[in-house]
């Protein structure tokens, strides 16, 4: 039988590749900062064009009304948040914008890809890296068409484990974050590490750099790339509660 998502799955590594040429060539006046849910949440003229021309090019080759579009930038001026079980792309234009406003070199575009509410492939684009990572389920994980997978290192102390601090800076939040990564130094674990966006931190992990990368409050866009890439090479990707945590109910925001 013909597969039905190959096409999909070649144009999003297509889109992303582009996407991140025009991350890489943003002018001056493109990386100046707004603000989104506080004031370290930073939005720039970027990240808003880079997502209308993904989805642009998206309609353009599978517009035909069937296909449904959830981008972070899109949901943050208010449309809706919703996993139907539609082809639905989700997408994040530009993954690690702290990073990309201060220069600081690693920047990725994510797209995914869901069916029935099953996620067929991820993309993920270090465009700075020029890392084009990308799986396909049930066909495996690769970075730059080299297969990768993940760790084969099954003690924790001879591990590397990435985190993030997100953008909630109130006490008890940071309070929170810095307990959690003190107890995991004190196991103790090789190193803790960060690289400013989460995409590229699962990448990290899909291609055993790190053994984990854990983050408390992450958004569900910033995860469903990665998750396809993280499992295809042999990972785990769970929530809190040890389960699954690509679930539909995780993407169901008004
Ligand atoms: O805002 P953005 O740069 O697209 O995405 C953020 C990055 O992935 C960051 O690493 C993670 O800690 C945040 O939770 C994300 O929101
Ligand atoms: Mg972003």
């Amino acid at each position: 039988m013909a597969d039905p998502w190959q096409n999909a799955y070649d144009f999003a590594v297509q889109v992303a590749r582009a996407a991140g040429a025009v991350i890489r060539n943003a002018g001056e006046d493109e990386i100046k900062v707004q603000t989104k849910s506080c004031a370290v949440d930073l939005v720039t003229q970027t990240d808003e064009r880079v997502e209308k021309i993904i989805i642009g090019s998206l309609k353009e080759q599978f517009g035909n009304g069937t296909h449904c579009f959830i981008g972070e930038e899109s949901v943050a001026e208010g449309e809706p948040c919703i996993l139907t079980d539609k082809p639905t792309w989700i997408i994040v234009p530009v993954d690690g914008t702290t990073n990309f406003v201060h220069g600081f070199p690693f920047v990725a575009v994510s797209i995914a890809f869901a069916v029935n509410k099953e996620l067929e492939f991820g993309v993920v684009y270090s465009c700075l890296e020029d890392k084009m990572y990308k799986a396909r389920k049930g066909k495996g994980a690769f970075c730059n068409d080299e297969p990768i997978k993940v760790s084969d290192v099954n003690d924790i102390n001879k591990s590397i484990i990435i985190s993030e601090h997100g953008t909630d800076r109130s006490i008890e939040k940071v309070t929170k974050i810095f307990s959690t990564m003190q107890k995991i130094l004190r196991i103790p674990v090789h190193g803790l590490r960060g690289s400013g966006t989460a995409a590229t931190n699962m990448c990290l992990v899909a291609s055993g750099a790190s053994e984990a990368f854990f983050e408390i409050g992450i958004h569900c866009w910033d995860v469903a790339a990665g998750a396809v890439i993280v499992k295809e090479a042999g990972g785990l990707v769970l929530d809190v509660d040890g389960v699954y945590a690509f679930k539909s109910d995780h993407m169901n925001i008004k």
